[in-house]
């Protein structure tokens, strides 16, 4: 494959993903999420604003130090304290990227920045010039170049080039570009700037018109090598191209792309949900590539069709974005080895034995309630052990919820708080209204549930219920997670896990909070 072929894949899930508000990760979140995006083979990983917070900068070292087969990058403003930081958090990477941008458009310019264009392309070259001097990997953004001026965005890209830059990027940083106009900009782009050919150029759209993937393959068609996209379409706002989206575009159009990336795509389903578990943003049914749906049939003409040949109306393999068969996989009855292989398949592994026995407990426990174990509640098994907190303040006992027609429901929940078994009763206009107020009544959070969301696991009565509670306290936003057979534990788990998360975990902060 030629420089040209390859498609740059540059994951930025744990940066402009983790701005989606609600969307805040730990670190330990965020070095998970990284390994499995190494795994998946994406080239670049942005994994943070460096200088935004103390906990921003110690995740982006983190993944640095961890990762050594994908490249890690770091956003920085075009000032030197940022370009520093950025730096020093990624100066143990195998392989580096600073990342700096500044604004372009005349709007952005004058009101945000309050700096003259001239004085722009000034600090832009200083920021890359600086960035050089740390890293011979050096992407330049122009902010906002979705509203820029032709003219300027060449001055400023061709000034940046020469400063360094290795890549240069264009963000439609409002999601104001249509398809058609955004790919004749990154070919007037490419055609005009005389030292084009020195630089990888990238795109970098959002959804607010819910054209972020329609207009990053187009700006591909005209000579983009780099994409930048987030698992599920995380992102700021309406978010920005979903990467599973992209990659599987090309790879199912090569006859049009002629690109390639190197992904290994099986892992983009295990991917989703991980990062779908970890931010509480949950993926809806009808999701393009990693939603329930989306190679499911249910019509009669189209199941014929399968039928007699899959290609009828399955334009790609499920296999190949990670989907496992549905079929009975494991049940009471089976062992270690087997239960440890399965897990394997779908991309989970476990650092110690320890991790490993604990999750097997959890499956033995689960499979005395629920005849049939399939992919998906092995997935939620794991995802919910791995959503605690490292430090465990609450944990439920028991519960016993009576509901009944006519009469007001009542939770009784007994929990473990530090140690100590406490019981509580309350009622409520439902049965998890009144556990979450049974359990309030111990704890005492103040904290304001921001959302409450079960989907059911898999199809079936006897299937799970995963539950996800996002608390809102102060400027903290945690998501916590529970799955069982019951709704209400469900719900309960949830509610607890959210609370621990609450009470211990520091690094856990909104990223517009912590400054
Ligand atoms: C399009 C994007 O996604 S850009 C990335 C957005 N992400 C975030 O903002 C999340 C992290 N941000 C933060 O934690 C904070 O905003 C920080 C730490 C970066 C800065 O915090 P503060 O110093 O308090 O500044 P604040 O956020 O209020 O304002 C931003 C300042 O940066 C300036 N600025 C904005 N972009 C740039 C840039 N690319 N280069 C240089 N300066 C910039 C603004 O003009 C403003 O300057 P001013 O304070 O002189 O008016
Ligand atoms: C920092 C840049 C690349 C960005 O996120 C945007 O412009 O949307
Ligand atoms: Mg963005």
């Amino acid at each position: 494959m030629s420089v040209s072929d390859h498609l740059v894949i540059f994951d930025t899930t744990l940066r402009d993903g983790e701005q989606s508000p609600g969307a805040s990760m730990t670190k330990a979140e965020k070095l998970r999420i990284a390994k499995t995006l190494e795994k998946m083979k994406v080239d670049v990983i942005e994994a943070g604003f460096a200088i935004a917070s103390q906990g921003d900068f110690e995740s982006v070292k983190a993944i640095a130090e961890s990762i050594k087969d994908s490249r890690i990058c770091s956003l920085a403003r075009a000032l030197d304290k940022d370009i520093d930081r950025a730096a020093e958090a990624l100066k143990n990477a195998n392989a580096s990227r600073i990342h700096t941008f500044i604004a372009t458009s005349p709007i952005h310019m004058q009101y945000k920045l309050q700096m003259q264009p001239d004085d722009v392309v000034e600090q832009a070259v200083k920021a890359v010039k600086r960035a050089r001097n740390y890293t011979d990997d050096v992407e330049f953004s122009c902010e906002d170049a979705g509203r820029s001026e032709l003219d300027f965005l060449c001055r400023i890209i061709e000034a940046a080039i020469d400063a360094g830059a290795t890549t240069i990027n264009i963000p439609d940083t409002v999601g104001y570009a249509i398809p058609r106009q955004f790919g004749i900009l990154i070919n007037d782009l490419i055609k005009n700037i005389p030292n084009a050919d020195k630089a990888i150029f990238s795109v970098h759209c959002h959804n607010d018109l819910g054209l972020a993937v329609g207009n990053s393959l187009e700006a591909v068609l005209n000579g983009a090598r780099q994409i930048e996209c987030t698992i599920n379409g995380l992102g700021e706002r309406a978010g920005n191209a979903s990467l599973e989206e992209v990659v599987m575009a090309v790879k199912t159009r090569q006859d049009l792309f002629n690109v390639n990336t190197q992904l290994d795509t099986t892992q983009i389903v295990p991917a989703s949900r991980l990062v779908s578990t970890i931010t509480g943003f949950p993926v809806q049914p009808n999701k393009a590539i990693v939603g329930a749906n989306a190679f499911a049939h249910e019509s009669g003409i189209h199941q014929d069709g399968i039928l007699k040949k899959r290609e009828t109306y399955e334009i790609m393999l499920a296999q190949d974005v990670g989907w496992h068969n549905n079929s009975l996989v494991l049940g009471k009855h089976s062992g270690r080895n087997a239960f440890k292989t399965r897990l394997q398949d779908l991309g989970i592994t476990f650092d110690t034995e320890t991790e490993l026995n604990e999750a097997f407990t959890r499956f033995k426990d689960l499979a005395d309630k629920k005849h049939e174990i399939f992919d998906e509640d092995l997935q939620a098994l794991v995802s919910e052990s791995r959503s605690q907190a490292d430090e465990e303040h609450y944990r439920l006992v028991c519960m016993q919820v009576t509901s009944e027609t006519g009469v007001t429901p009542e939770a009784v929940v007994t929990l473990m708080v530090d140690g100590n078994e406490v019981k509580a009763t309350a009622k409520g206009s439902g049965p998890v209204d009144a556990t979450y107020k049974a359990i309030e009544s111990v704890v005492n959070s103040g904290a304001a549930l921001q959302l409450y969301s079960v989907n059911s696991i898999t199809s079936g009565t006897d299937s799970q219920g995963e539950v996800t509670v996002r608390l809102e306290k102060d400027t903290r936003i945690v998501n916590g997670m529970g799955a069982d057979t019951d709704i209400v534990i469900a719900s309960a788990k949830a509610y607890i896990s959210a609370l621990n998360l609450m009470t211990s975990d520091s690094n856990r902060q909104h990223p517009q909070g912590d400054v």
